[in-house]
């Protein structure tokens, strides 16, 4: 368990005080894989790097696995962080040494026996599917290897927490989505729990089960990313999970309802799991004296659920209207009014 007590951090330049963190409390629980979203500044890096200690907040208790990390003499320090792997945007391979060296140079810091050293690498390197490459050097991988070799040498010593910045923002899409499936693999396979910050939402909405948003050193809002993402609440929230799950009228669509005279009114509703299945817009037409058509529509599947999002026009009389307004929220289907 990782836990963020009330974590503040403020670092002073030039006599001018930056709040980086502001009163952070999040709890990620063994086995999650963590999504922490934010654009640049927002205090995602910090935040990360207080797991492990590389920054010491200014307030608050950072604890891993019940232990205020802070509160550590060094060689406590130094048992916790060869629990806590870290892989980084920029790989931080070294250029001068192999890519067997670079897996090895953890254990060789810990003083493992050459031959255990060599039994892990070769293990490592056939877990990250790159055995073939274990004599070449960095400068000789793609951005996509050296990030698998990043993450080898972030498992050398068996962490139980693996911290990930920015770990696919130098990669191209199709590349990015084979490291998230190997961090998948890391998670369930050899249950890894992982911590994530990144300012891509597709990176949460591919791999995480649980979220945060943040913004100039907050969390504004978090939950199950199926939750935040099938109802943020926070205008910051809303921003990212359009750019994924867009939930508005098109402009041109727009355009044509302002000439439309007719009575109505536009009902966004948002389907979930085996609500998702169900046909409530044939049986809205087939028992209420209104018209429906649809302006708007998108399924997307988060955590194995569907969720979709339908915008539906009803044009009839108030009563009729309000009539199927009630049978949405007997069903207990997420629906709210779009006002152009
Ligand atoms: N060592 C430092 N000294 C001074 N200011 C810092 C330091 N590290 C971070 N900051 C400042 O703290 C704020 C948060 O930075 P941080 O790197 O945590 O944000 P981020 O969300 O990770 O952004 P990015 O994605 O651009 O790295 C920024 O204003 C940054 O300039």
């Amino acid at each position: 368990m990782i836990n963020f007590v009330n974590i503040s951090k403020t670092f002073t330049v030039k006599r001018q005080k930056i709040k980086a963190l502001q009163h952070v409390s999040l709890q990620i629980s063994d086995g999650d894989i963590f999504g922490v979203i934010g654009f640049s500044g927002a205090g995602k890096s910090t935040l990360l790097r207080m797991v492990n200690a590389l920054e010491i907040p200014t307030e608050g208790r950072m604890e891993v696995d019940g232990r205020d990390i802070n509160a550590l003499d060094f060689s406590e320090l130094r048992k916790v962080r060869k629990k806590i792997g870290m892989i980084f945007q920029e790989f931080n391979l070294l250029e001068s040494k192999s890519v067997y060296d670079n897996v090895a140079i953890p254990l060789i810091l810990n003083h493992v026996d050459k031959k255990l050293i060599q039994k892990r690498v070769t293990e490592l390197l056939s877990f990250v599917e790159l055995s073939d490459k274990a004599l070449a050097y960095p400068s000789q991988l793609s951005g996509g290897q050296k990030q698998r070799i990043g993450i080898a040498r972030a498992l050398a010593n068996n962490p139980s927490i693996l911290l990930c910045d920015e770990a696919t923002s130098a990669l191209d899409p199709e590349t990015t989505e084979s490291i998230l499936q190997l961090l998948k693999r890391i998670n369930k396979k050899l249950n890894i729990t992982i911590l994530i910050v990144t300012h891509e939402i597709h990176v949460i909405q591919s791999i995480c089960n649980r979220v945060a948003v943040m913004e100039h050193g907050s969390v504004v809002e978090t939950g199950t990313v199926l939750e935040v993402f099938s109802n943020p609440q926070q205008n910051m929230t809303k921003r990212f999970v359009q750019t994924v799950i867009p939930d508005e009228i098109p402009p041109s669509i727009v355009e044509t309802l302002h000439d439309d005279v007719r009575n109505y009114r536009l009902l966004k509703i948002r389907f979930l799991g085996n609500n998702a299945k169900r046909n409530i817009v044939y049986y809205i037409n087939t028992h209420y004296k209104v018209e429906t058509n649809i302006l708007f529509a998108s399924v997307n599947e988060l955590q194995q659920t569907v969720l979709g999002i339908f915008i539906v026009q009803v044009i009839g009389d108030d009563s009729e209207i309000n009539q199927v307004i009630s049978y949405i929220e007997r069903n207990k289907i997420q629906w709210q009014e779009v006002v152009l």
